[in-house]
């Protein structure tokens, strides 16, 4: 079985790909994982994985030796996610979240807990979900362009201590040229040239969004569907090296 580990490095650089582990059950989730590099991926557990198999099953892929992005996407009152965060922190992941929307306060409180942690997780705030678009923004009765209200979450995110945002690769680069090289910039709504978007409206492919500077690529679906996940994976490696 090809691992893939065993295939020749693309690049100096570890890559900025976080695999989206969204299934329904441990078996397909491990059956790609066992196939992984933990020196060369990270790994997102979200909504549902996380309700399914619980704590048990982030903590089975950080002894595999994964750095695990939990998201959850907390929002709820300050001193509750707050408490979600500090759990998030005691399971030990790289990274967690929170909706920016959730306001100020909100992640001020969770960045508070988190700071009497030791080796707290990145806090990062969701700005917008990739999903939508300006008219799913009018929607909820906020009509505007997505890029400033990204701009704006973003601006919050950055002035409650939050460590960066998640955003679409479409707004990464004014939101990197606003806030900076240190603001991380992690992009959901990747799509490699032909693959089908679903439920994604705000999309990039793997190298537009490096080169608009995301700093971590989110992707699920393109990998976890494919035929050959693995196969699948390693285009999206050589799409951003240039092997
Ligand atoms: O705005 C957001 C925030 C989070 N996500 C999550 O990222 C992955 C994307 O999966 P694909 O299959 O590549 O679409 C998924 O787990 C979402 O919950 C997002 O897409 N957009």
């Amino acid at each position: 079985m090809t691992r893939f580990s065993t295939l020749p490095p693309t690049s100096t650089e570890p890559t900025r790909i976080i695999v989206a582990l969204d299934f329904a059950a441990a078996e397909p989730a491990l059956a790609l994982v066992d196939r992984l590099d933990p020196d060369r991926c990270r790994l997102k557990v979200g909504k549902e994985l996380f309700t399914r198999l619980g704590p048990a099953f982030v903590e089975g892929l950080q002894a595999r030796g994964f750095q695990v992005f939990l998201d959850l996407k907390f929002h709820d009152i300050p001193n509750t996610v707050a408490a979600a965060c500090e759990a998030a922190a005691d399971l030990g992941v790289w990274m967690v979240n929170v909706h920016a929307s959730g306001g100020s306060r909100m992640m001020e409180t969770a960045r508070a807990r988190l700071s009497r942690v030791a080796n707290p997780p990145l806090l990062i705030g969701v700005t917008l979900l990739t999903s939508m678009d300006a008219s799913d923004l009018a929607g909820i009765g906020c009509p505007g362009d997505p890029r400033e209200r990204v701009m704006a979450l973003a601006r919050l995110a950055r002035d409650a201590g939050l460590d960066g945002i998640v955003c679409s690769p479409l707004e990464a680069a004014p939101v990197r040229a606003a806030l900076g090289r240190d603001f991380l910039l992690v992009t959901p709504g990747v799509r490699p040239a032909g693959a089908a978007a679903g439920d994604q409206k705000r999309i990039m492919t793997p190298a537009e969004a490096l080169a608009a500077g995301s700093d971590h690529l989110v992707i699920g679906r393109p990998i976890t569907q494919a035929p050959d996940p693995l196969a699948a994976l390693l285009e999206i490696e050589r799409s951003l090296t240039g092997a």
